[in-house]
């Protein structure tokens, strides 16, 4: 992964306080050990778990991968996104920088839920897209808010970061929550038969910033 620089846009929102601070122990992983820390949300009391790799306490553009649960991806090795791959790539990342943080959010399905996203993915099966599939269901495209990011990046009191992220709306909307977003880091992962249309519906219909084929990077060199 290589930094791409991008403006600093000023925070809007004021900050919410729907968490509370639950636990935290240091997980011996394959990768070394993970500052684990669960957060507990008071509304419904759903645990979002902080990965915290250093100290990022206090300090200025620290690496962070803001990662949405895809429990079949994760655990089951679904080949139908690319999920996994940018959680083990963003783990790699801050574990040999010494210093990042990973946000595991329990936002599966962009937040319409595992039952749903599985109902969308029989709908995808008969061709519509990832998109489609959720209007079908009644759902907006993505139903994921940033507050609950913006708010355990407070309580890290990590001042500003390098977003580990394809999508320009994850970023809007960290901003939109407060959080000082000092530059993109791309998440680059492979693309698969299975994944190859979900990956080009993400960057036809929300603008990600995939680069998925050899003439991308032609193009992107060629445009600069
Ligand atoms: N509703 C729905 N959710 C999906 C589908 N495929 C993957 N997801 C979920 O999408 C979430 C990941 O969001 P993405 O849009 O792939 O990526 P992102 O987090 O917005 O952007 P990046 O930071 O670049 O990874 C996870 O919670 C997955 O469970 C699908 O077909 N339908
Ligand atoms: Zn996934």
């Amino acid at each position: 992964m290589s930094d791409t620089r991008s403006p600093q846009v000023l925070p809007t929102r004021k900050p919410t306080q729907h968490l509370e601070r639950y636990s935290e122990a240091d997980v011996p992983t394959a990768r070394g050990v993970l500052k684990t820390i669960v957060f507990r949300d008071k509304r419904n009391g759903r645990e979002h778990v902080a990965l915290v790799v250093g100290e990022p306490k206090g300090l200025e553009g620290v690496p962070v991968r803001i990662h949405s649960e895809c429990l079949t991806s994760e655990v089951f090795g679904s080949l139908k996104c690319d999920c996994r791959e940018q959680l083990d790539r963003a783990l790699d990342f801050v574990t040999q920088n010494g210093l990042g943080v990973v946000l595991y959010l329990r936002q599966e399905g962009r937040g319409i839920g595992l039952g749903n996203k599985i109902k969308a993915y029989a709908l995808q099966s008969k061709g519509l897209d990832t998109y489609e599939a959720n209007r079908q269901l009644g759902f907006a495209d993505d139903l994921r808010s940033y507050d609950i990011a913006a708010e355990m990046l407070r309580s890290l009191d990590v001042r500003s970061v390098d977003l580990i992220t394809n999508n320009p709306l994850k970023i809007a909307g960290l901003v939109e929550e407060g959080v000082a977003v000092r530059r993109r880091i791309p998440s680059r992962t492979e693309h698969n038969p299975h994944n190859v249309d979900y990956l080009k519906t993400k960057r036809e219909r929300t603008g990600h910033l995939i680069e998925l084929f050899a003439e991308d990077d032609d193009t992107e060199a060629k445009a600069g």
